[in-house]
């Protein structure tokens, strides 16, 4: 079987990052979260209180351990959990509209992909970090129905939270995404576009596995 990159994209909560990981698990392929790496430099952005991004980018010692799941280490801390927490939630938009960010971090997350075999998801993979991926998804689902997985996601994990300030977070954060100068969320022209509402995750992931099949034959 040929060796392919898998680009998939889309809006706040669609379900990339769920389906990625299971499509890495079916090949064994390297999944990579391209926004934990965003939020990590946010949580530094958060510590050192400045608007100074060229010198953030300096600064940061970023690590992503890849092997069985993603972990994230910041200047040697692991803040795989922390950074999933709603003040860095509340500001990641805003930190990756930054160029030296996103200068910074492309060019790290071309590297993770450089000997092929990664399924990455994100916002700008398919169109930025990896124009030539073999296969690009766009995923997108109504904004009712991920804000309600978001609040079922939360309510498994014993986190407090309520639908409507749900919604508008996604709503928010998606018109930041989409409005952004640099690299903003926008399907590539030649990705595929799945509308996963009301689809399971088997039934979404059975797709793209398809497709990815397909690829690599
Ligand atoms: N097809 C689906 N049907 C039902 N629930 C789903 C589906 N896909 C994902 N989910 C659930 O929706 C929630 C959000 O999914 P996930 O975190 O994968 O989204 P995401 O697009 O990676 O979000 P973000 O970009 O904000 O990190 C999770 O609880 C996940 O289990
Ligand atoms: N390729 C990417 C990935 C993410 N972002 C920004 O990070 C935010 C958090 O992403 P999550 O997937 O963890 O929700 C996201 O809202 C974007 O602002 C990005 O710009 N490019």
């Amino acid at each position: 079987m040929k060796k392919i990159n898998i680009a998939i994209d889309g809006p706040a909560a669609a379900g990339k990052s769920t389906i990625a990981k299971l499509v890495a698990q079916k090949f064994n392929m390297i999944y990579v979260d391209t926004g934990a790496m965003y939020r990590a430099i946010t949580l530094y952005y958060i510590e050192q209180e400045t608007e100074d991004f060229d010198r953030l980018v300096k600064e940061i010692d970023l690590k992503i351990v890849l092997d069985n799941g993603q972990r994230v280490i910041l200047n040697g801390e692991d803040v795989s959990e922390r950074i999933r927490q709603n003040d860095v939630t509340q500001k990641v938009s805003y930190v990756a509209s930054k160029e030296p960010v996103r200068t910074f971090l492309v060019n790290e997350q071309q590297k993770l992909a450089n000997e092929k075999n990664v399924v990455m998801d994100g916002r700008d993979v398919g169109t930025t970090v990896l124009p030539d991926a073999e296969l690009k998804i766009y995923m997108i689902a109504s904004v009712e129905e991920r804000a309600l997985r978001r609040l079922k996601d939360n309510e498994l994990r014993g986190i407090e939270s309520d639908l409507e300030s749900l919604k508008l977070d996604i709503e928010r954060r998606d018109q930041y995404d989409m409005n952004r100068e640099i690299s903003p969320l926008v399907k590539a022209e030649d990705a595929i576009s799945i509308d996963t509402t009301g689809l399971t995750i088997e039934e979404v992931t059975n797709k793209i596995s398809e497709l990815a099949k397909s690829k690599m034959n």
